[in-house]
């Protein structure tokens, strides 16, 4: 494939396990600043299509470019380096660390081990984590223990060390699960927020959270696409009502 202008451009992938087709030949294509949700029934492969992309499982077949870099062969520290962050399910934070230290250990340091160590907490490090928690409704907890969060907060909170590196694809699995009516408002505004910066990639089973977010929305099934288009479009499909919506 030549040059594109996509930040993602995803290719004939193919993962096998034992012989079955988890991802099966499939092609995806998502834009600079776009918010893009993937959706789907059970075992459609949506989880695993976000493992190959960084780099957690490795492809059978296929191309995955991300700005034109092929990423398939890269290791996953060098994906995450290259600007891809990837948010599991599960909070990954340090409980007994404060908001701000949280997010002051994800700030990337020198590549070195001297760059590492001869850094300091400077004021850009701590302008950028006041940005950060701001930028996720935390910008007054500060020195909060972040094991003292609610769920929400520690779901952004996890978003917000994702932020500190400042990807360019974000990819996210499930963010409001788990989230009351009132976290799950603030996700959705957040997730507007950090989508004017970057790519976003969102796996989401709520179609009511997945209507105020999304400015596309992808439908897998058996490892393949089944649809692709505006919320209207896919929910109006009768494909995409006999195996997902309709259930
Ligand atoms: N490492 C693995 N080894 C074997 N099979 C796997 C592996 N990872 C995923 N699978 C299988 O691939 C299929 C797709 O799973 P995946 O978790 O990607 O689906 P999903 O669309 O994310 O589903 P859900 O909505 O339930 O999270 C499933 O049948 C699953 O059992």
């Amino acid at each position: 494939m030549s040059n594109t202008d996509f930040a993602l451009a995803v290719e004939d992938l193919t993962v096998s396990f034992d012989g079955f087709k988890a991802i099966d030949n499939l092609t995806l294509y998502v834009d600079k600043n776009e918010l893009r949700v993937i959706i789907g029934p059970n075992g459609a492969g949506k989880t695993t299509l976000l493992d190959l992309i960084c780099g957690k499982t490795r492809a059978s077949h296929g191309s995955i470019k991300f700005k034109n870099q092929e990423m398939t062969k890269l290791a996953e520290h060098r994906i995450v380096r290259a600007g891809i962050g990837r948010k599991f399910q599960t909070p990954s934070i340090y409980e007994n660390l404060s908001v701000f230290k949280n997010l002051e250990v994800s700030f990337p340091r020198g590549r070195s081990v001297f760059g590492a160590l001869a850094f300091q907490c400077d004021d850009e490090v701590k302008q950028r984590v006041q940005a950060v928690a701001d930028e996720i409704g935390l910008g007054d907890q500060l020195e909060t223990e972040a094991g003292l969060l609610s769920h929400g907060q520690k779901q952004w909170l996890e978003i917000g060390m994702l932020l500190m590196q400042e990807p360019e694809l974000l990819m996210l699995d499930e963010p409001i699960a788990g989230m009351s009516v009132r976290e799950r408002e603030l996700t959705a505004e957040l997730l507007q927020r950090i989508c004017q910066g970057r790519s976003v990639i969102v796996i989401e089973h709520d179609m009511d959270f997945v209507k105020r977010i999304a400015h596309k929305v992808t439908v897998m099934h058996q490892g393949k696409i089944l649809a692709e288009g505006s919320m209207d479009e896919v929910q109006n499909d009768p494909k995409v009502i006999d195996v997902y919506l309709g259930h």
